[in-house]
């Protein structure tokens, strides 16, 4: 009975914690790029529904822009046709374009407008092409080469999440993209998250992604580091710290953070309820990207 009722004082300590979180964020666009493990375990996939329904629910208006990598390419597989990635991006040709919009639109958009429903949330999905959300043109790769329709983003047009937001629904937001002649572009989706998070100039963009966050030592977890400012973050990719497919996703938030946007968080998607536990807790998990020079 005592330890019941210590658990419960427990719980009501937790939601004090919040309460300046809650002051400060109220009203805040918060972008969530939701991808990777906690896309695939539906455990996790639960756990970053409810953390979604619960910014809503306090008052934030969350924005969804959602990957779907590993499904792509299960769905290619099906059709026995091979996956190829230069630098992280994958080739797409016209057929590998319908498939990624038909996954990422069809699918997984729908699946998760669904389960935001479920808990209560208006949801509506969208992918860049709707009301010219995501302009786009043909994107070259590092080092020039084709990659067919994968899209950089050239314009965001922001009426139509605008209009979704101002009348509370949480946009989700599929990384499909056209450009003025109406051809369909496969958009990474970190690139597709930056770009609306800085159109929005949205006070937070949340990358999920499958590691503890920005590491110093990449095989040694408690070499995380907690908060990051850009010129830091630059240094570390050019002293190699940060490599690999880290690069691209700590470019997306330099690149959303010069646009407009407060702070960018890296977080382990793996750890359940993982946005909560960075938005609304003092200590924090993942890394913080700021403008700010911290020491
Ligand atoms: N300094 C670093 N800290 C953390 N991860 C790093 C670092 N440098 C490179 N990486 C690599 O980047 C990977 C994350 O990028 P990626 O797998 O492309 O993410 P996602 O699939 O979520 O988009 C990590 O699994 C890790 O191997
Ligand atoms: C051009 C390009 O690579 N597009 C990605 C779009 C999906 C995505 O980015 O999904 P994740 O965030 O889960 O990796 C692809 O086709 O896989």
């Amino acid at each position: 009975m005592k330890h019941r009722m210590e658990n419960e004082i427990l719980k009501a300590e937790v939601l004090i914690e919040a309460i300046p979180y809650i002051r400060t964020f109220a009203g805040s666009i918060v972008v969530v790029k939701y991808g990777g493990s906690a896309m695939v375990d539906e455990q996790l996939k639960k756990s970053v529904i409810q953390d979604i329904a619960m910014l809503k629910y306090i008052g934030l208006k969350p924005v969804v822009v959602h990957g779907g990598g590993k499904e792509i390419t299960n769905m290619l597989d099906r059709l026995g046709k091979k996956s190829q990635f230069l630098d992280g991006l994958r080739v797409t040709d016209a057929e590998t374009a319908q498939v990624a919009e038909m996954v990422l639109s069809g699918s997984i958009s729908k699946s998760l407008v669904s389960e935001l429903e479920q808990v209560g949330i208006s949801a509506v999905g969208i992918s860049g092409k709707d009301g010219s959300t995501l302009l786009c043109s043909k994107k070259l790769d590092e080092k020039g080469r084709d990659l067919g329709y994968v899209g950089t983003v050239e314009k965001v047009d922001t009426s139509l999440l605008e209009t979704l937001l101002s009348n509370n629904f949480v946009p989700v937001v599929s990384p499909v993209g056209s450009d003025e002649e109406g051809s369909t572009y496969n958009i990474n989706a970190d690139y597709a998250a930056s770009a609306v998070a800085g159109s929005l100039s949205a006070q937070k963009l949340v990358f999920l992604t499958d590691v503890e966050g920005i590491l110093k030592d990449k095989d040694d977890p408690s070499s995380i580091i907690r908060t990051l400012s850009t010129k830091q973050a630059e240094a570390y990719i050019q002293d190699g710290t940060i490599n690999g497919g880290m690069i691209p996703k700590v470019q997306c938030c330099l690149d959303g953070l010069a646009k407009g946007v407060k702070s960018v968080h890296i977080l382990d998607g793996r750890v359940p309820h993982a946005i909560l536990l960075e938005i609304f807790t003092t200590r924090g998990i993942g890394t913080m990207v700021t403008k700010e020079e911290r020491s």
